[in-house]
């Protein structure tokens, strides 16, 4: 992008992928493609800045086996601009000098070797001040004995270094600047060594403040090892297996879906397909229940339950959620809920279970369309709702196990109570919200 053409208002990125990352050379490739959880280092972390609500420029700067990572961005279509760093043995403090003259007037260092997720580069973005850290006072993945140290007073990062004594948090590798600050610390690009954290301590020689901007135990980690590769893949899959979860979903169908994802993560699947594949299951045992073969539809029943949670997983993980996604997820599951209750509602082959089934189909709408309606209107559903309140976790348990156990009325009697039970707690809350 020329310089006369850079947005005033955007913050763009420098995304650091220059070093040697000598401690990964058995991976056989440069550190930037080392993958987790199914995406690059690289890759991940340009999809984790755009997810997080990044909207300028990302400039990549390379050196090390630079032309296979340029190469790579170039064959993935990356939407960056690659910068190369002749100067990266000096230090990665050249690469973001390198980088500096592509951006706008904001924009954020990323070390390509830290994985985040995209709610800390929203928390970053909103914070101010011309030199902003991510630090984590409460690290869960990161090591301490590896990371670098910070100090706090008032918000403020006062100093920093691997061998801190005494400190309070650790460096997330995550930074947001200014072009008009840095660009004050010319004397010091003059140096012969020049890494970033020599640019941060000439930034605070010349009187600037770095404000932190504390993660406080988001999940995070610093890749240096093959080892911190298979820890960074299993935070991204907690990561991505955590979401506004009913009961059983949380407790029993996670446990499973998250296994099922780690084997999906590089094949050649995409959410969607996972979502069909769990809509196919579904239907498929809807099938079985109106044939009177209750207990395999049961069991069908419940599979569809734990697969429709992989395409969610699967999408976190490759940060590739959407909500064209969650559009066609949620519209596929009242599909497959409709299929499911009048598949055992036929299968009982009873009156009562008939006339069972119309209350059962209205319930599992409801709860289904009161969340939506409430998301549209007052945003994410506070998490009591999402109790034993015939999620859609625990209404498709309720159901399979009413197939499993031959007990098709019990189970659409339960299903209609929960749901339209649900729906009226909602309304009675807004209604007490309202006054
Ligand atoms: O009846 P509710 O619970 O409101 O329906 C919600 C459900 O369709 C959500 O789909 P999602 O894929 O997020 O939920 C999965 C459940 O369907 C599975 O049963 C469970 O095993 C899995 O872990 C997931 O929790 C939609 O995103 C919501 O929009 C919809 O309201
Ligand atoms: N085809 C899809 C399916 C899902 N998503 C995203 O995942 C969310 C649902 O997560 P679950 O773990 O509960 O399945 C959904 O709201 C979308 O954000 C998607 O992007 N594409």
């Amino acid at each position: 992008m020329p310089e006369t053409e850079r947005r005033g208002d955007s913050v763009g990125a420098a995304v650091l992928a220059a070093g040697f990352g000598e401690r990964l050379r058995e991976c056989g490739c440069p550190k930037p493609l080392a993958r987790v959880a199914g995406l690059t280092l690289l890759e991940r972390t340009v999809r984790t800045l755009r997810a997080g609500g990044l909207d300028g420029e990302i400039a990549v700067v390379v050196g090390h086996r630079g032309e296979e990572v340029t190469g790579y961005c170039k064959e993935r279509g990356l939407p960056v601009r690659v910068v190369e760093n002749p100067d990266y043995p000096r230090g990665n403090g050249t690469s973001v000098l390198a980088a500096m003259r592509f951006l706008p007037e904001r924009f954020v260092v990323a070390m390509v070797d830290h994985v985040h997720t995209p709610d800390s580069v929203r928390r970053l973005l909103g914070c101010e001040g011309d030199f902003v850290a991510a630090v984590d006072t409460r690290p869960v993945y990161a090591d301490p004995g590896e990371a670098t140290r910070v100090r706090i007073e008032d918000g403020r990062v006062v100093d920093f270094g691997k061998k801190l004594p005494e400190y309070d948090g650790l460096d997330a590798g995550l930074f947001l600047c200014s072009r008009s600050a840095l660009g004050r610390l010319r004397e010091a690009a003059g140096q012969e060594r020049l890494s970033w954290n020599d640019l941060k301590r000439a930034w605070l020689a010349s009187g600037g403040e770095v404000v932190a901007c504390d993660l406080a135990g988001a999940p995070w980690t610093d890749v240096d090892t093959p080892r911190d590769l298979r820890l960074s893949e299993e935070m991204v899959l907690g990561w991505a297996a955590s979401g506004n979860d009913g009961p059983i979903s949380r407790h029993i169908n996670r446990r499973i879906s998250r296994r099922i994802t780690r084997r999906l993560l590089d094949a050649p699947l995409s959410p969607d397909q996972v979502s069909l594949l769990s809509f196919a299951l579904a239907a498929l045992g809807a099938g079985l229940l109106a044939a009177g073969r209750l207990r395999l539809g049961g069991v069908l029943v419940q599979l569809a339950s734990v697969v429709d949670g992989c395409d969610g997983e699967l999408a976190r993980a490759r940060v590739e959620s959407s909500p064209r996604g969650a559009v066609f997820d949620a519209t596929l599951d009242r599909w497959a809920d409709a299929l499911i209750i009048s598949g055992l509602a036929l299968g009982a082959g009873t009156r009562r279970a008939a006339v069972a089934g119309y209350p059962a189909l209205a319930g599992a709408l409801l709860v289904s369309y009161t969340r939506a309606r409430w998301e549209a209107a007052l945003g994410r559903m506070p998490s009591r709702f999402t109790g034993l309140g015939a999620t859609r976790d625990v209404r498709l348990a309720v159901l399979a196990l009413g197939g499993m156990l031959r007990a098709p009325v019990a189970a659409l009697l339960a299903t209609g109570i929960l749901g339209n039970a649900e729906a009226l707690r909602r309304l009675l809350a807004l209604k007490k919200e309202r006054t």
